[in-house]
């Protein structure tokens, strides 16, 4: 529990615990998150300098709305009008625990209720536990942690009374112990600069979003930082990230949309030497993962990353959206075999009641989860922990 009295900083850097269509997608509008970032810190910004492609400094105009929609690659086919996010009204402060709640009511009360309803006053049968079994799998919880809470409820509890709370009690204690040992935080303190990140996944997943709060975090904690616009598919993706660098004080690389992105790459890599920065995130194009010509590309882009530091990247993330469902583990695997994948990032966490899919990837592969979003707020983005995830799925606490 002592997680949630902990700083952000401190999880992240020091802690103990440690459709075939792809070019439809689009979500051009600028995110909601970007509304609500601080102002640039004079001490984070990065000094101006060049960059080979286009830098963008600190001093850049930040568009006053949305960036317009702009003309796309040449692949890009017909597209639906992405709506924009609407304007967060100012709200009370919550802490991380509350908005974790809050983003997770969906998940946790299709749990909470399907468990009430069937843990009644009654003596505990099988058939209660195979209900609860069902409820579990519903959730994503995956098969081998429903059956060791349901294995663990029913073993010498026949026909004895047991109550909701019990069992929500199990279930958080279960699902705790096959996130604990993935729950580790993204350590950028490994004496290497710079430190290159960079960030797969399927198209819409929240690279972007995610590269840019992690930008604005580390900003505020006085390291330097580039953005490398890698994702030159998507012309919004490019303008997204560039309000993201002019916020955060950090040069942003970046080519017109339908440029190289492994030439954008290899200039980011070269950009960031050049600068000394501490850390270099790299933003990629959405790729489906049985796109085996896209697939392709980013082992290209890994490539040319190599040519400027073999040791580089330092930490391969994958964005995996929570609303996705079973499909996530199929990314996994294929972004895990294509792009060495080393860590994930959940997002959308609020946007579905089946939020358990994080614990049958976590028992599945085994990869560490660096963060978990829960909304498209700035303060949405959190180093994961293992115990808070558990008692917020669970209706604990
Ligand atoms: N509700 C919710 N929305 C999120 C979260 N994270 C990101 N989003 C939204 O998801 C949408 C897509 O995010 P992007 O960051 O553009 O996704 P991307 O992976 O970079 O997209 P491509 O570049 O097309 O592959 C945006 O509207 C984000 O605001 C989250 O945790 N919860």
């Amino acid at each position: 529990m002592s997680e949630k009295k902990r700083g952000f900083f401190g999880r992240l850097f020091g802690g103990k615990d440690a459709d075939e269509a792809q070019p439809e997608r689009i979500a051009e509008a600028v995110p909601a998150g970007l509304e609500t970032l601080p102002e640039p810190q004079p001490d984070a910004a990065v000094p101006a300098g060049e960059t080979t492609a286009e830098p963008v400094t600190a001093e850049a105009e930040v568009p006053a709305a949305a960036p317009a929609r702009e003309p796309v690659a040449a692949p890009v086919a017909a597209r639906a009008p992405a709506p924009l996010p609407e304007t967060p009204q100012p709200a009370e402060k919550l802490t991380w625990f509350q908005r974790l709640r809050r983003g997770l009511a969906r998940s946790s009360s299709a749990l909470t209720e399907g468990i009430s309803s069937i843990f009644t006053k009654r003596k505990l049968d099988q058939s209660m536990l195979d209900e609860l079994e069902d409820i579990l799998l519903q959730a994503d919880l995956g098969l081998d942690t429903a059956s060791s809470i349901t294995e663990r409820l029913g073993s010498g509890r026949f026909d004895k009374e047991i109550s909701p709370e019990e069992v929500r009690a199990v279930l958080a204690e279960e699902v705790e112990k096959v996130l604990a040992p993935v729950a580790r935080p993204l350590d950028l303190d490994r004496g290497i600069r710079p430190h290159v990140v960079l960030m797969v996944g399927v198209n819409g997943t929240g690279k972007t979003t995610t590269i840019g709060k992690l930008a604005s975090r580390l900003a505020a904690d006085g390291k330097t930082v580039m953005l490398a616009a890698g994702d030159t598919f998507r012309a919004a993706a490019v303008e997204q990230l560039k309000i993201w660098g002019s916020r955060t004080g950090a040069d942003v690389v970046a080519r017109d949309a339908g440029a190289d992105a492994a030439g954008l790459a290899f200039d980011a890599m070269q950009a960031a030497r050049d600068k000394n920065v501490d850390v270099l995130l790299i933003d990629t194009a959405g790729r489906l993962q049985n796109k085996a010509e896209l697939m392709a590309e980013l082992e290209k882009v890994i490539r040319v990353i190599r040519k400027v530091d073999p040791t580089a990247p330092h930490d391969v993330l994958l964005t995996l959206d929570a609303t996705t469902g079973q499909n996530a583990m199929n990314q996994v695997e294929i972004f895990g075999k294509v792009a060495g994948v080393t860590g994930l990032v959940m997002t959308k966490l609020d946007g579905t009641a089946r939020g358990g899919i994080l614990v049958a990837i976590a028992a599945k592969h085994g990869l560490p989860v660096h963060f978990i979003g829960v909304g498209e707020g700035i303060d949405d983005l959190e180093p994961f922990s293992a115990r808070d995830f558990a008692e917020a799925i669970a209706g604990l606490a």
